[in-house]
């Protein structure tokens, strides 16, 4: 999947400005963010990339006395992560329970549960906060011999933690060519066997056997748009983590799992992105 890079320039470049620019950004399908001396890069599918509608965020930013510019510039699709796993990746402990650390790490700390993520041009490392609330919420709920979804399985690094607790069989489906091949391998590495791992959308759920536990972590969008298909494979207490979004969206993402017969159990937050958890009626 090829990523657009956008430099926005904030005036004045303050946290506050960049964080309700961050927020607003979500909003419209960007996934992460870099803070800059006098702005923020931001990182968006190509696909869902759409200039006026990054305009009119722009134009309609909920701020007084702020100006925003920028320039957006189409990255190549190849592995631009490479340079930021080598330096920037180190091992990360979740919950006291759980590190995730890479094949090129020494001096790994210890933990019940060691998890091997090679990421390259996918997303999962633990380090993002909406991959480690579902992690933490993993590491404490009752898996064994529970079905599973990963809806959005980027590296897999959830569902490895998942098949790990003892969930099975586990279903890891994801949009983008690079994160199913990467979660295959990521999945060899932890000698991990079953978990199956497709290529495709919310659509290819249809007609699907029910799971006991989906997760997904994606965007609030997304989620929203894509909240019947996950419903429609899910039983009486079939429970459903999702995250991804931002505490703010919490709201109207509970409006839409209600309509569909999920009660809302509880949210966490983590740097004001949240993971909410629903149990189907
Ligand atoms: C925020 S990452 C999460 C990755 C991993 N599950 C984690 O928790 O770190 C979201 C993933 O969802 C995938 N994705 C985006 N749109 C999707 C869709 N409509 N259906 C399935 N996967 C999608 C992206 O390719 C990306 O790998």
């Amino acid at each position: 999947m090829r990523y657009f890079e956008v430099t926005f320039k904030t005036t004045p470049c303050t946290e506050t400005v960049n964080d309700v620019l961050s927020a607003c950004l979500g909003e419209i399908g960007f996934e992460s963010f870099i803070e800059n001396t006098d702005g923020i890069k931001g990182y968006i599918q190509q696909p869902i990339y759409n200039e006026s509608t990054l305009k009119e965020v722009i134009e309609n930013i909920p701020l007084e006395n702020v100006s925003i510019s920028y320039k957006a510039e189409l990255m190549e699709d190849k592995d631009w992560n490479e340079e930021w796993e080598k330096n920037f990746f180190q091992p990360i402990v979740i919950g006291n329970r759980c590190v995730i650390h890479s094949t090129f790490h020494k001096d790994v700390p210890e933990a019940e549960y060691d998890i091997l993520i090679n990421p390259q041009m996918a997303f999962g490392t633990g380090h993002h906060e909406t991959t480690s609330l579902i992690l933490e919420e993993l590491l404490d709920a009752e898996l064994q011999n529970k079905s599973l979804l990963d809806m959005g399985c980027g590296t897999s690094i959830l569902a490895i933690l998942a098949a790990m607790r003892g969930a099975k069989p586990i279903t890891a489906i994801d949009i983008d060519t690079w994160c199913v091949e990467n979660s295959k391998e990521n999945i060899l590495l932890n000698n991990i066997e079953n978990i199956s791992v497709e290529l495709g959308d919310a659509t290819s759920l249809e007609g699907r056997e029910s799971f006991d536990i989906v997760i997904a972590n994606i965007n609030r969008n997304i989620l929203l748009n894509d909240m019947s298909f996950y419903t429609a494979c899910m039983h009486k207490g079939s429970e459903i983590f999702m995250s991804g979004f931002y505490v703010s969206d919490i709201d109207i993402l509970k409006e839409k799992a209600e309509s569909l017969g999920l009660n809302f159990m509880y949210y966490k937050e983590k740097n004001n992105w949240a993971v909410v958890k629903f149990i189907k009626s």
